[in-house]
């Protein structure tokens, strides 16, 4: 049974991660800030899907983290399943200088838990905190609703960068954690004597009814 060992590449590990958020609160930019430390000031809306594969360093090791961006408006948006299938990390953002996005939070929840599972690591992200004048949501409003919802959260700025990295990484860390801890568990199981753990396959996080593997891995951290 080949479980998680010293010797595994930390390139065996691909995280899917989801943006999600109303229009022109700033998917893009953060991705296009984290990815390749760009800002475009006038982008367009995205139009169907698009995806950047990151790599990161998380306690010494490497992780490849998957970030999937769509529209935030419904007609531009790809097929709502296909993108949050097999994600184990979501950030959903709102834009700290319209309320309104910020009061759709909800509506993303929803969805995000209706096509993932539960556990999916969620952070909720108060983009634009460099547009201090035209504050309209109170940073504590944030939080308190992140600590309601069991969410993480944090502002950003992908325009002047602040905690655009940090977001990325709290959403990473946290899933390479839960990976870990479910891997210990597993090796725990594995022991003589220890009841089986199904399949021999470790679970990771579950969604779409799939228990096995949604913290996509290359070369398979758990499998048997
Ligand atoms: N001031 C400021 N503007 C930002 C920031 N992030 C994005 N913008 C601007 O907000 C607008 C929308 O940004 P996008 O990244 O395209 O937003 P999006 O959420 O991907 O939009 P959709 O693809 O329509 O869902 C653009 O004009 C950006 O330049 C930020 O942190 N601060």
């Amino acid at each position: 049974m080949a479980f998680y060992s010293e010797d595994d590449k930390a390139e065996d590990y691909l995280f899917k991660i989801v943006l999600i958020g109303d229009s022109a609160v700033g998917k893009s930019n953060l991705l296009a800030r984290f990815a390749r430390d760009e800002f475009y000031p006038n982008s367009k809306s995205t139009i169907g899907v698009e995806f950047q594969t990151q790599k990161m360093d998380i306690n010494g090791k490497e992780i490849k983290a998957q970030i999937w961006d769509t529209a935030g408006q419904e007609r531009f948006r790809a097929v709502t399943s296909a993108y949050y299938r097999g994600a184990v990390g979501a950030l959903l953002v709102y834009d700290i200088s319209r309320r309104q996005t910020f009061d759709s939070v909800g509506r993303w929840l929803n969805e995000l838990h209706t096509h993932s599972d539960m556990n999916v690591v969620t952070i909720l992200v108060g983009n634009k905190s460099d547009l201090k004048d035209a504050r309209e949501v109170p940073t504590v409003e944030g939080k308190d609703l992140a600590e309601a919802q069991g969410l993480f959260f944090m502002e950003t700025s992908a325009l002047d960068s602040s905690n655009v990295a940090a977001a990325f990484q709290t959403v990473v860390k946290e899933i390479y954690n839960i990976l870990s801890r479910k891997v210990i568990l597993s090796q725990e199981l594995n022991k003589p004597g220890a009841p089986e753990l199904g399949n021999g396959k470790t679970v990771v996080l579950q969604g779409d009814g799939n228990q096995e593997g949604n913290a996509e891995t290359k070369k398979g951290c758990c499998s048997s």
